[in-house]
């Protein structure tokens, strides 16, 4: 990334559209990206899902359906966001798509990249997780740096991964925290928002064709919120990523950003299409969006049956939330926009994307290197692991040390020795 573009990179939290790119935050104007691959790469990743199931074992009590036959699909340049109630299958979903479920669930159903069945071989995909796993001592800057280390390949200099750090970090518009320690536990360092920001820094550094967020806009304020959504919407525009994103609480404008929105309602699919388009189905099955109300925030509320409470149906007087999920489902299912899904589907398959290429990263030797060092900085810096473990350690050589104090090298002392080592 050249130097020109790090100085010439927006402030903090201002973002810079071209013509085009603004024209393409309209999704109902937006036409379909042309794919160009990321970094001058081979083309992007097209994700098709067709009927899948998941289904957790809890033990004796048997099993549980989390996913119930699910089809869907996810193409480069456009962004797929995945919303519903708090436990209807968001993360499990993801977590499917990207081949990280846990060992007590089974699935079943067809996943194809680019129309085969194959691994996301290293570095085609990156998946920013809901919790944050970040080294709380190192400040904002270094996490992010020692990533670049040990993510991009060894061909690359170490100034351009320090350019490509500095370059996400002020994406992200993290740069007044640069020299700020993440902190943790008893420490206090950056807020919960930009914690979020770091992770989703280190995961989008080496430019992945294939991006699965959960939750990235958790613990962000709505201005923050769009303008991370909005970046990671444009960046991905621009290099013709996949992007595939599960979110709670969208604003009017970071809903606006979506392409594709799945509702999901226990695991099942309430709508699948153009994230425009939702509102149109829900008002032609009779829940349309009062005026003035987020639509996100009304297509939830219909579906959430978490909480009793009947909801208004346009036509049909009051109905409960299960019958209200009902009514969408099936109403989903014998839609126009099931057919296209069945259609673009079946579309992607017939492609042949070819199978995709592992990208290098650093050597062996250097990542033991840079985790070396890391674990260093760390050790140093965390008064509990290193100071305390050393004063511990210390103490111990002390007090072991006194035992043999005095005890002189006559015959009889030596039997003291032996003595005192059995003891
Ligand atoms: N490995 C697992 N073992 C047991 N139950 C699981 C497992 N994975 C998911 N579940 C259950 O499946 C349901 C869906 O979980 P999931 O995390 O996918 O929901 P979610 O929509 O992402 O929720 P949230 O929005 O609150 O993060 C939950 O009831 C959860 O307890």
């Amino acid at each position: 990334m050249a130097a020109s573009a790090l100085q010439s990179s927006p402030s903090h939290f201002e973002i810079e559209y071209d013509s085009a790119s603004m024209q393409s935050h309209n999704p109902k104007t937006r036409k379909p990206r042309e794919v160009v691959g990321s970094d001058g790469e081979d083309g992007g990743v097209f994700l098709t899902w067709e009927d899948l199931w998941v289904t957790v074992s809890n033990g004796k009590s048997g099993s549980r359906s989390i996913l119930q036959g699910l089809t869907g699909y996810a193409r480069p340049g456009e962004v797929l966001a995945i919303m519903g109630p708090s436990g209807c299958g968001k993360s499990t979903l993801l977590d499917a798509l990207a081949g990280r479920l846990g060992s007590n669930t089974s699935q079943s159903g067809i996943i194809l990249v680019n129309g085969h069945k194959q691994a996301l071989s290293y570095g085609t995909s990156a998946y920013v997780t809901q919790d944050d796993t970040l080294i709380t001592t190192l400040t904002v800057g270094e996490a992010v740096y020692y990533s670049a280390l040990l993510q991009l390949p060894d061909s690359m200099s170490k100034s351009k991964k320090k350019e490509r750090a500095d370059m996400t970090i002020r994406e992200m518009g993290l740069q007044d925290a640069i020299n700020t320690r993440i902190g943790g536990w008893g420490v206090k360092g950056i807020s919960g928002g930009q914690k979020r920001r770091v992770s989703i820094c280190i995961e989008i550094l080496t430019h992945p064709r294939l991006l699965f967020l959960d939750e990235p806009t958790s613990g962000l304020d709505s201005a923050a919120s769009y303008y991370v959504m909005s970046r990671i919407a444009s960046l991905d525009r621009q290099h013709g990523r996949t992007i595939i994103t599960s979110i709670h609480q969208p604003s009017s404008e970071v809903f606006a950003l979506f392409d594709n929105l799945c509702l999901l309602s226990s695991g099942r699919t309430v709508y699948f299409g153009p994230a425009h388009a939702a509102d149109e189905f829900f008002s032609s099955n009779g829940f349309p969006c009062p005026t003035h109300q987020n639509p996100s925030d009304h297509f939830l509320k219909t579906i959430n049956k978490d909480f009793e409470e009947d909801i208004e149906q346009g036509f049909g007087g009051k109905k409960s939330k299960e019958e209200a999920i009902d009514i969408l489902t099936k109403a989903y299912k014998s839609s126009d926009n099931f057919q296209q899904v069945q259609t673009q589907v079946s579309e992607i398959y017939k492609q042949d994307g070819g199978a995709l290429k592992k990208r290098s990263h650093a050597s062996f030797l250097n990542q033991c290197l840079v985790l070396t060092r890391r674990s260093f900085v760390n050790m140093y810096r965390d008064l509990g692991y290193y100071w305390l473990r050393l004063a511990i350690y210390f103490a111990l050589t002390v007090a072991l040390g006194t035992i043999f104090h005095n005890v002189g090298y006559s015959y009889s002392s030596i039997k003291v020795r032996n003595t005192q080592r059995v003891l």
